[in-house]
């Protein structure tokens, strides 16, 4: 083990640069002042922060899983609006008996994670602190598209779903049950998979607004949560009709062994990153999309989220500050 203090800042940063390698828009990456991205057009910005013991335990997550996460909270973010990522700035606070591996992995999940959309690291800062800390600010490029706000549902659409939703939360929760026993069980693994790091479907967010969508998010603290969002943005009421079959399977074990009904996560669970959206009723859904529901005027209670008629009895989601759902 060789911890950041026996390093010192420069040293630290002269193990961590060489593995960030820029891609794209970003003409001058890590080391000088400030880095040099290439644009055109339309900047979309977004910051999105994990700290330790609050998004991740470092008992559960390596480095490696931290900055993939990290990079996907983010990324997920920037298609969400419909725009392409052209870089991201990356702060970093840790104690500093850190153990320079763990934030050499770190760094690799970054740019791996990175390498999927042809982006790359361009920048950041390092700082001490009691706890780890990973602030991103992400940057995207619209291309000449509209943003896809989350304001222009309108009664008619067809709501669609790219990616997944409840898989996170419930590897989260097999996690917190026992990580050591469920990690080793191959029937639980791939939801604590999702949970260490997701799978945001990125190209959907560029194809949805090159489609129309009329809204669209990126799910990170639940389905009725975000949908909710949707709706009170837009002033009208979100129906979802999809049971979800296919992702109550997938999430069948983890109930079985956990005793919780599936509809928790799939209702109230975030962190999955997929992207929920809205479509006029003529436009035919971008690859990645299944339609789950249709956007019907805001009921007298006003804008909000049903499912077949009902609001959901998992509608909590996630909230800082809270102790969690
Ligand atoms: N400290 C802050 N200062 C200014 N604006 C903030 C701050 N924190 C959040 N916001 C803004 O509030 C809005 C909601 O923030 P939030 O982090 O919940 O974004 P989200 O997209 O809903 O969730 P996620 O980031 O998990 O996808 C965003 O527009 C964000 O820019
Ligand atoms: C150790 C640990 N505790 C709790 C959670 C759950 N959690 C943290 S942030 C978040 C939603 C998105 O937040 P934000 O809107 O800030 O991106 C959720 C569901 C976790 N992943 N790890
Ligand atoms: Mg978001």
């Amino acid at each position: 083990m060789v911890s950041c203090a026996e390093l010192g800042e420069d040293g630290v940063l002269s193990r961590i640069l060489p593995l960030l390698t820029s891609r794209g828009p970003v003409v001058l990456g890590p080391g000088d002042d400030a880095a040099v991205l290439t644009v055109a057009g339309d900047l979309v910005v977004t910051a999105d922060a994990l700290v330790e013991n609050h998004d991740f335990v470092v008992r559960w997550s390596s480095g490696e899983d931290v900055g993939h996460k990290a990079a996907a909270q983010n990324l997920a973010d920037v298609a969400a609006m419909g725009a392409r990522p052209v870089g991201l700035l990356v702060s970093l606070a840790v104690p500093e008996l850190t153990d320079i591996s763990w934030l050499e992995g770190l760094a690799r999940g970054l740019d791996a994670e990175c390498a999927q959309l042809d982006t790359s690291v361009a920048g950041g800062d390092l700082s001490g602190a009691e706890q780890i800390m990973v602030s991103i600010t992400a940057f995207g490029q619209l291309e000449g598209r509209q943003p896809v706000r989350r304001d222009g549902a309108r009664p008619g659409d067809v709501v669609a779903l790219a990616g997944t939703v409840g898989l996170a939360a419930a590897g989260l929760d097999l996690l917190v049950d026992d990580a050591e026993q469920h990690r080793a069980d191959p029937a639980l693994a791939g939801l604590i998979m999702a949970q260490l790091r997701p799978e945001p479907p990125y190209l959907s967010g560029v194809a949805a607004a090159e489609a129309g969508a009329s809204a669209m998010l990126d799910v990170s603290d639940g389905l009725v949560k975000d949908a909710s969002r949707i709706a009170r943005a837009s002033g009208v009421r979100l129906e979802i009709h999809d049971a979800f079959v296919d992702l109550a399977e997938r999430l069948a074990p983890a109930a079985k062994v956990l005793g919780a009904p599936a509809l928790k996560w799939l209702h109230g669970g975030g962190e999955d990153h997929g992207l929920l959206a809205c479509f006029p009723p003529d436009v035919p859904l971008p690859e990645g999309f299944r339609e789950i529901g249709t956007v019907l005027s805001a009921s007298e209670a006003g804008p909000g989220v049903t499912f077949n008629g009902s609001p959901s009895r998992f509608n909590a989601g996630w909230q800082h500050f809270a102790g969690g759902q």
